[in-house]
């Protein structure tokens, strides 16, 4: 299976427009890919606070269309990243949508654990509830965005509901690089899962973001990780490499179920 994980840089120098139109031409650019992966947030930007109202959508919005239809023209996969989604209800959400190479929606999924504690998305967003994995012809894929890679109960969630590769899209920021290849090694390493872990370049709202998007296999092995810049980082892998993992390691079977409550 092949993905290309499209490293977009986001810097207020461009139109959300403009960023919109020009990912959707290198997504077309993948024809022949499995899986395109996008980052969170790269219309606005995952630190651009203030564009979070003003440039929500509503679920089926502008990114929704031009990402559906470039999927559809280079028939891949494509897990289109994030937007600011506006739901009927005026709640926005970190929303992430994934189409099918012939531009339908196959999953979405709104982030649940929002980042910035008192300030940012985690008072201006409402939190996703649901955990959604979504099947590809090769493999079971689990969704999860930027935070929620701190939260391994998560991705205990997504592999009971069969996933294999985890795809995760992020705005992670340069000043906290070192965690994040260390919690995507983390997430696939105690889940013997594939991580395409996707982030952006550029910098935004002041806040220069780490690249080095990274993908890793169920042994916890970096497959191929970007610089810092704007890139295409495209990988080969072999998602039976779970299963053959499992078989022979089978740590995950020794779990004991239930310790993230308290007991009494
Ligand atoms: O956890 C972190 O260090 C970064 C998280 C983040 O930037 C986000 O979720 O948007």
């Amino acid at each position: 299976m092949r993905a290309s994980l499209l490293q977009v840089a986001v810097n207020e120098d461009e139109s959300v427009d403009s960023r919109r139109r020009r990912v959707a031409a290198l997504v077309r650019d993948q024809a022949g890919t499995d899986l395109v992966v996008l980052p969170e947030l790269w219309t606005t930007g995952a630190f651009a606070y203030e564009g979070f109202g003003t440039e929500a959508e509503p679920p089926e919005g502008p990114t929704y269309e031009a990402m559906a239809k470039a999927a559809s023209e280079a028939g891949v996969w494509l897990h289109a990243g994030s937007v600011p989604e506006r739901d009927p209800d005026g709640t926005l959400y970190n929303t992430s949508l994934v189409f099918s190479p012939s531009g339908e929606l196959a999953a979405s999924y709104r982030k649940i654990h929002r980042f910035g504690f008192d300030k940012g998305e985690a008072v201006l967003m409402g939190a996703g509830e649901e955990l959604v994995t979504v099947r590809l012809p090769d493999t079971v894929v689990g969704v999860a965005t930027c935070y929620d890679l701190r939260f391994p109960e998560l991705f205990r969630g997504l592999v009971d509901a069969g996933a294999e590769t985890f795809v995760v899209p992020a705005g992670w920021p340069e000043r906290r690089r070192a965690h994040w290849t260390l919690l995507a090694r983390a997430r696939a390493v105690e889940n013997q899962a594939f991580v395409l872990a996707c982030g952006t370049a550029g910098t935004h709202a002041g806040v220069p973001q780490a690249g080095h998007s990274v993908v890793v296999d169920p042994w916890g092995e970096v497959l191929a990780e970007a610089g810092p810049g704007e890139e295409v980082l495209t990988v080969d892998f072999d998602p039976a490499t779970v299963a053959g993992t499992r078989d022979r390691f089978p740590a995950l079977k020794d779990r004991v179920l239930g310790l993230d409550r308290p007991r009494r």
